[in-house]
């Protein structure tokens, strides 16, 4: 079994009948989904509410029943995935441009499952360009604060065009080198007023579920 369905899988487990359950954005996410989708199918009620208009669809395909996000309060579990984690569970997300949402179910979330294979793992983040969600409007300017953090920050293209996020908005992905304190990175990139959100997901995690190399799964918790 490739390393995403395992550890997607078995992020199912964590599970339990009747839950209201966050389900995250990207190709990881997605075999947790389609688990969730069969568990479903097979009788198991759980409430879903999707990270982005990607896992509304692919939620709805598998008639997986969805909440209204004006109707949520409070998420039992979620489960996502994640670009890059460190040995204290902070991660960078947002490869797949929905951080934005990403963050706020987080937000609301009880026990948050991070599924990501082990090339993602690092001592200390900043492989992986922060992505940060902009407003079109003074873009330059907003650009121009990201870069005065000390990184390069380059606007995200698709098909030779501006990649628009599900809120209608840019992302700037910002390389920075070392993250030595992904904390005090978070709240200088969101004091800036043209930022939306960054990708920066700092003790937010409460287990990342990762594969061994070997066919095996290991948990940090
Ligand atoms: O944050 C995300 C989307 O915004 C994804 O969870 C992250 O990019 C990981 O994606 P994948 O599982 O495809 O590697």
């Amino acid at each position: 079994m490739n390393p995403k369905q395992l550890v997607g899988e078995k992020a199912t487990e964590y599970i339990k009948e009747n839950m209201i359950v966050g389900l995250g954005t990207g190709s990881t996410a997605y075999f947790a989904i389609m688990k969730i989708g069969e568990m479903v199918k097979n009788g198991f009620r759980i409430t879903g509410v999707p990270t982005s208009k990607a896992t509304e669809d692919l939620a709805l395909s598998l008639n997986i029943p969805l909440l209204n996000i004006a109707d949520v309060k409070k998420i039992d579990v979620t489960i996502d995935g994640a670009d890059e984690y460190d040995t204290h569970k902070n991660l960078i997300k947002g490869g797949g441009g929905a951080l934005l949402r990403e963050k706020i179910i987080a937000s609301i979330t009880e026990f948050y499952v991070i599924i990501a294979d082990k090339d993602k793992g690092c001592d200390i983040l900043g492989d992986f360009a922060v992505p940060v969600e902009v407003t079109p409007f003074a873009k330059e300017i907003t650009i121009n604060q990201l870069k005065a953090l000390g990184c390069e920050p380059k606007f995200r293209q698709k098909d030779a065009e501006l990649f628009i996020t599900d809120n209608q908005n840019y992302i700037a992905d910002c390389k920075f080198k070392e993250i030595k304190n992904p904390k005090e990175l978070t709240a200088m990139i969101n004091s800036i007023p043209g930022v939306v959100e960054n990708g920066l997901f700092v003790g937010m995690a409460d287990v990342i579920i990762s594969d061994d190399g070997e066919g095996g799964i290991i948990e940090i918790d």
